[in-house]
């Protein structure tokens, strides 16, 4: 990459975007709402069951002018869903203070595992075991969105939810390719423990992006 390039990435002006879509939120506490993601490259944190790996490697994605991802993101809804790869890779200030300046609502999805940046108005906290959230981000989740794929990600579930907020959303989401397996057992333990909420991820359910 070139210099004058890597230096604009570095600093959040440009983004590595992998796709960007008008869809319906299909998961957590704003399922079924219009929104439009954006989708920015580079993740490390490994999850074996991640439905995007093919965001991973940032390489792959054009570095792109931060201010025209939000200007054009900004035509299609009032809200803008931010996700990845692991979004808080990279400097979130800038997107986030261009979405703003649009008057529009900044949603992110993450693992929490880096650095909090961006002005948001709801953090989507999904704890990856490989690589834990830093506590900045658990102070400042919305949504503890944890996702089941075996019966240890119960216990897993109940650790992050003690180091969120008081005020924060527990939602349990089965992995997609174990959700005939663990939809049992979470349905039983929601029932148990009603903190809890239910998270399908809905929109594979209705073959929507
Ligand atoms: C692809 S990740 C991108 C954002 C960020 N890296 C993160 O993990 O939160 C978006 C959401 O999809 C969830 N997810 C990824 N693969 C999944 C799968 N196979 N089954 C269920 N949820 C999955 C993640 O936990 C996260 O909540
Ligand atoms: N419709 C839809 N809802 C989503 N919620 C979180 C998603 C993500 O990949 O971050 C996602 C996604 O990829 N599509
Ligand atoms: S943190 Fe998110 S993008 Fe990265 S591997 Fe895990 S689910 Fe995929
Ligand atoms: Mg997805």
């Amino acid at each position: 990459m070139k210099r004058e390039i890597k230096e604009l990435v570095d600093r959040g002006e440009m983004l590595p975007l992998m796709e960007e879509f008008y869809t319906i939120q299909g998961e957590g506490y704003f399922k079924g709402t219009a929104a439009y993601f954006i989708r920015v490259g580079g993740c490390d944190v490994g999850c074996h069951w991640c439905d995007v790996k093919e965001s991973w490697d940032a390489n792959l994605h054009p570095p792109t002018k931060t201010d025209s991802i939000a200007e054009n993101a900004a035509k299609y809804s009032d809200t803008i869903v931010v996700t990845g790869g692991e979004p808080l890779m990279w400097d979130m200030n800038p997107l986030t203070k261009a979405l703003k300046d649009r008057g529009v609502k900044t949603h992110i999805e993450t693992s929490g595992a880096y650095e909090l940046t961006g002005d948001w108005d709801w953090i989507c906290l999904s704890p990856k075991k490989t690589k834990l959230p830093l506590q900045e981000v658990h102070k400042a989740a919305h949504e503890l969105k944890v996702i089941v794929y075996n019966k240890h990600d119960f216990k897993f579930a109940e650790e992050q939810a003690a180091q969120v907020g008081e005020d924060c959303i527990l939602f349990l989401q089965p992995e997609w390719s174990k959700k005939d397996e663990m939809i049992p057992l979470m349905v039983e333990y929601v029932m148990k423990n009603p903190k809890w909420k239910m998270s399908l991820q809905t929109h594979k359910y209705m073959n929507i992006p």
